[in-house]
């Protein structure tokens, strides 16, 4: 930097002192704290996002969200050009750059970065950041931190893109990087084409019109006033959208994640909506579930989560390369082997795994951070991956794209060929619903009911594909979450010594047992995982493995 460059970062930067005593981490969606202490982690965050765009010499993102957490908690992270997530590679910066205790240090670890990354600063460039936030009511402020952060660095521009659900935001960069028009209304409208083209598709005879309304739990946060706007645009599907911010709060006793974990109806919903197909959203609207309330049951719910979402769309699109690759008898007719890869961490339910290999699907397992699923889906010509919370997407390769166009558009003689044309139509129409940047909710939604009515599919029937096994979640506050380190995909403690000995133990007295435990990436807490036989068998054995943790970690008096 030259010593007019840095005078700006300096005289910036000190506006913006950090909170003493706080450490934060980028952890596995970027930094995430209460609101109130996150102004000089946003605004340096801004400075790391003009670094990348200059860097990169792209477009890059930034979105202020928290996504499932509490109202007061805010957050932020970067979309790549790619529109995934940062590069795991500037994970390190980041945490040193938000940690770094004042303006002169930030400085000089500002400048060393830039030479070791070789950053064109003295060149007059540009860099330009896409600025997103969710409704949180902290998020106005912090994007103004953001702002300064980003003007800090000379030749960075600011582009205000206004409230967003997160996947809007990771898929507006994505196509900016590819030169295309990417406004919210390009994304609502290619989002409501693709499904009609999906819908358009559909074999005569499937129960098209006998689905009937789908209501959706917007978390009261940024998705359900999305919906709204996609609602205008749609055509085909009746929606009735519950907790749109209108009055409740955000992630209180609502969204995909409160659904996901404890199982129960959200706020929002009454008896009477028992037995109908309904979904729930997170607060930043990149996690989708499904459920439908069970009548006199206290609030439980028949939950269909996203290994359910993955296996609905695994097995739509084996469907699709099986029609495009029966070539029997017919020997012109070229077909692309395909490779079919499915994504899963640990906390994938134990009957979704066996169903999927049932399948004769490739099965693969990842850390728990759709940063490390996605670029495993992205190494098959389709990879298809899911959290078992929701957060997934579909990923389709360059390759089978161009195959599948010259497919869909070869002159079909026979009703084979015009089956494997429409199969390829399908497949294409896929590519262009499904976010291929990042897990969303509502190119989620859209997809999962085009390939219901495809099916001609109620949420029961879907729901039957297998049963889950019984599975608790719990969360242990400890000294030191990261005193936890792990191995294998999450599956095996390593440190502290001796307590995989005790969990193999416990787990071993319960028929189908299965538990693991991992720091969160997103909370101060350590995660416990159990699954069992019964629902009595996996909360004993999540609560005698939690009990575990405490001992080996927990807050003990001495
Ligand atoms: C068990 C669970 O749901 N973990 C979530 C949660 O991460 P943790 O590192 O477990 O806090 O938030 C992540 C970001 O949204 C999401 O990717 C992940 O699946
Ligand atoms: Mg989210």
């Amino acid at each position: 930097m030259n010593e007019k460059q840095r005078s700006i970062l300096l005289d910036s930067s000190s506006r913006f002192p950090p909170p003493p005593g706080v450490k934060l981490s980028y952890g596995t969606a970027g930094f995430r704290a209460d609101a109130t202490i996150l102004q000089s982690t946003v605004f340096r965050v801004g400075i790391l996002a003009a670094l990348r765009s200059l860097k990169t010499q792209s477009v890059i993102g930034l979105m202020i969200t928290a996504s499932h957490n509490k109202v007061s908690d805010n957050g932020v992270k970067i979309a790549d050009p790619s529109g995934g997530m940062l590069t795991q590679a500037w994970e390190p910066f980041a945490d040193a750059l938000a940690n770094v205790p004042d303006s002169l240090h930030l400085v000089q670890l500002v400048d060393d970065f830039v030479m070791k990354e070789n950053i064109p600063l003295e060149v007059v460039q540009s860099a330009v950041i896409l600025l997103g936030r969710d409704t949180r009511p902290s998020g106005e402020s912090l994007l103004e931190a953001a702002k300064q952060g980003i003007s800090s660095i000379v030749g960075a521009v600011a582009v205000d893109m206004g409230v967003l659900t997160t996947p809007q935001l990771h898929w507006m960069v994505r196509f900016r990087n590819k030169g295309m028009k990417a406004t919210e209304m390009d994304y609502f409208n290619q989002l409501s084409n693709s499904f009609r083209c999906l819908i358009d598709l559909i074999p005569p005879g499937s129960s098209v019109n006998v689905m009937d309304k789908l209501i959706v739990d917007g978390a009261n946060g940024v998705g359900g006033e999305k919906l709204q706007v996609l609602k205008k645009v749609l055509h085909g599907l009746d929606i009735q959208i519950r907790n749109s911010g209108k009055e409740g709060v955000l992630n209180d006793e609502v969204g995909a994640d409160y659904v996901q974990k404890e199982k129960v109806v959200p706020r929002g919903f009454a008896p009477a909506d028992a037995g109908m197909r309904c979904a729930s959203l997170d607060g930043d609207a990149d996690r989708l579930v499904y459920f439908s309330a069970i009548q006199n049951s206290n609030n439980r719910i028949r939950l269909v989560d996203g290994d359910k979402i993955l296996s609905l769309f695994a097995l739509f699109i084996k469907e699709q390369l099986s029609i495009l690759n029966d070539n029997e008898g017919d020997r012109e007719t070229n077909s692309y082997p395909a490779t079919l890869g499915v994504v899963q961490t640990a906390y994938a339910n134990g009957a979704s795994t066996d169903y999927l290999k049932h399948l004769g699907l490739e099965v693969v397992f990842t850390p728990t951070g759709v940063k490390y699923l996605h670029e495993k889906a992205a190494e098959y010509d389709i990879g298809i991956y899911f959290e078992a919370n929701g957060h997934g997407t579909i990923l389709l390769s360059e390759g089978l794209l161009q195959w599948l166009d010259g497919r869909s558009s070869e002159p079909s003689l026979t009703s084979k060929g015009s089956e494997q044309q429409k199969a390829a139509l399908r497949l294409l129409a896929v590519s262009k619903l499904i976010n291929p940047a990042v897990g969303d909710a509502l190119s989620g939604l859209l997809l999962v009911e085009a390939i219901l009515q495809h099916m001609g599919w109620s949420i029961h029937r879907w729901n039957e594909l297998y049963h889950d096994l019984p599975s608790r979640q719990l969360k242990v506050k400890v000294v030191e979450r990261s005193a936890v380190v792990t191995a294998n995909a999450e599956t095996v403690v390593v440190r502290p010594l001796g307590i995989q000995e005790a969990i193999n133990a416990e787990t071993a007295k319960y028929p189908r047992g299965r538990c693991f435990v991992r720091p969160s990436g997103t909370e101060d807490v350590v995660r416990v995982y159990a699954e069992a036989s019964t629902e009595e068998a996996a909360d004993n054995l999540a609560n005698s493995v939690a009990q575990l943790v405490d001992q080996f970690l927990g807050f003990r008096s001495s």
